[in-house]
């Protein structure tokens, strides 16, 4: 009989080889994306906001899977995950991001801009307000949302959704039928089931 669960790797080294062969076996990402995210991590205060390109490289595969063509992102920073799913929703899709600040979403625009990027808009602004306007106005449901923005706000976003896209109803909604919300650190590097000092992230991870 199996166990309930199976505790991942056994200790970090097995943990970083299964990591490593995973990444050399999975289909890599285009190269202006591997690009943007060396100079993200070269060049700005922050880097560790941007999800790695091994997340990025399921993201784009998990929204191709779904026929994904229309993606909200909420909490886009420097535009990193946003090209993820521009290439995933492909040219004739689009890509949503809602960005806090003006800064980023200058840095994203025109990171678009220099790599071709067209199918993607950054709205500025507090993901709340923006997703309550774009609920008001829109035309077409989206088949994706990605919650990636400040980690107190997500049970906002996630009701905000669900509010916004009502069940057995003509009205207009956020999310279409059957569409799937993801969202990142939900585990939280562990801290989320276990917050005590026997977690070394406790002391380097603010929650
Ligand atoms: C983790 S980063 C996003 C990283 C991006 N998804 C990526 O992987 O490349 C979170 C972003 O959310 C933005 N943010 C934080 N609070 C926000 C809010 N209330 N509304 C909109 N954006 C917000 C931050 O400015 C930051 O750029």
């Amino acid at each position: 009989m199996k166990e309930n669960y199976t505790q991942l790797y056994p200790n970090e080294q097995v943990a970083t080889a299964v990591g490593d062969y995973a990444l050399a076996h999975s289909t890599k990402l285009p190269q202006h994306l591997l690009d943007h995210h060396a100079w993200g991590v070269e060049t700005q205060d922050s880097p560790n906001y941007m999800i790695s390109p091994f997340q990025a490289e399921f993201q784009v595969w998990f929204a191709k899977a779904m026929g994904a063509k229309r993606i909200l992102e909420i909490g886009t920073f420097i535009g990193f995950s946003t090209m993820g799913w521009a290439k995933a929703v492909g040219p004739n899709g689009h890509v949503t991001g809602l960005e806090f600040s003006p800064e980023y979403a200058q840095i994203a625009r025109e990171s678009f801009a220099k790599y071709g990027v067209t199918n993607t808009e950054i709205i500025v602004g507090d993901a709340r307000e923006s997703i309550k306007s774009l609920a008001a106005a829109l035309a077409e449901p989206y088949d994706l949302i990605f919650i990636d923005a400040d980690k107190t706000s997500y049970p906002t976003y996630l009701s905000m959704i669900l509010e916004y896209s009502p069940r057995g109803s003509n009205a207009p909604r956020i999310l279409r039928p059957g569409g799937i919300i993801l969202a990142d650190n939900i585990l939280r590097r562990g801290l989320v089931a276990e917050r005590t000092p026997a977690n070394p992230c406790l002391e380097t991870w603010k929650v």
